[in-house]
């Protein structure tokens, strides 16, 4: 994880001066020329050693990418959103008989959101290949760890209050924990609406075609959660928010979702 976010970094196209050659190849592989902002990192030196402890001891990668998705692609998301209709945010709830997961209503999380998946054809859309193909180029992690979309509306006085998206239960799962999230931010908002990391006092602020990463598990160990992620997204004072999140995971997710094992 250290080393993909350190090349992520190193390489920003937005961060340098690109060759007319570098533009074309970029432009040929559906890719913009976004920069990167680093909110934080363990360290200004390369890692070299794969230990718990050190990574416990330095803080966690969280950066930023922006230009990341150009403006018509960010409206043609939010329409994808509407076309599979936005619906009120449930929380991962209680394990049921056959080993799956109920949805619950919770009052910490009043979005709405829709899901781009794989089974009612979103994921297949053009669109939705192209933008899990580059956040799959950026991370240099196959399209298929990624979940489905999930598409995210706020309205005015709407939040998700301080949590993690790594889910316990995935780690014994075929597709593995969630070890990072891709989240994009599709709209600019008038006030409020940022992603807030309370442990690591960052507050990112929501801007069309800008983009977010961070680590929900540790560098020597991605089974394990990194607790110091955790994360809300503040209330909306004025606006609309649209955003979207893509879960990464250890390994395939696509596959066994097919089959319920996720
Ligand atoms: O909307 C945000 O800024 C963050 C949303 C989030 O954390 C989530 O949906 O898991
Ligand atoms: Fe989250």
């Amino acid at each position: 994880m250290n080393k993909m976010f350190e090349r992520i970094v190193a390489t920003a196209p937005g961060n340098r001066t690109l060759t007319d050659a570098e533009r074309k190849e970029l432009a040929a592989d559906n890719m913009t020329e976004y920069t990167v902002t680093v909110h934080s990192r363990p360290s200004d030196e390369p890692s070299t050693e794969i230990s718990v402890v050190v990574d416990k001891s330095l803080p966690p990668w969280v950066i930023t990418f922006d230009n990341f998705l150009l403006p018509e692609e960010c409206d043609a998301l939010i329409a994808l959103g509407y076309k599979y209709e936005y619906k009120r945010s449930q929380d991962v709830g209680a394990a049921k008989f056959d080993g799956s997961h109920e949805g619950v209503q919770s009052t910490r999380r009043t979005s709405e959101n829709a899901w781009c998946s794989d089974h009612h054809g979103c994921r297949k859309e053009e669109l939705a290949v192209k933008i899990h193909e580059r956040m799959s180029k950026v991370m240099g992690i196959p399209p298929e760890n990624s979940e489905d979309l999930q598409m995210l509306k706020y309205e005015k006085g709407q939040f998700y209050r301080t949590h993690h998206d790594y889910i316990p239960h995935q780690k014994d799962r075929q597709c593995g924990p969630r070890i990072l999230t891709f989240f994009l931010y599709l709209s600019d908002v008038e006030e409020g609406g940022g992603t807030n990391f309370p442990q690591l006092n960052i507050t990112v602020m929501p801007k069309k075609g800008r983009a977010l990463l961070w680590p929900s598990t540790l560098n020597a160990d991605p089974m394990v959660k990194d607790g110091r992620t955790s994360h809300q997204a503040m209330d909306v004072i004025e606006g609309t928010k649209f955003a979207t999140n893509g879960w990464v995971h250890m390994y395939d997710y696509v596959t066994p979702q097919k089959k319920g094992c996720n």
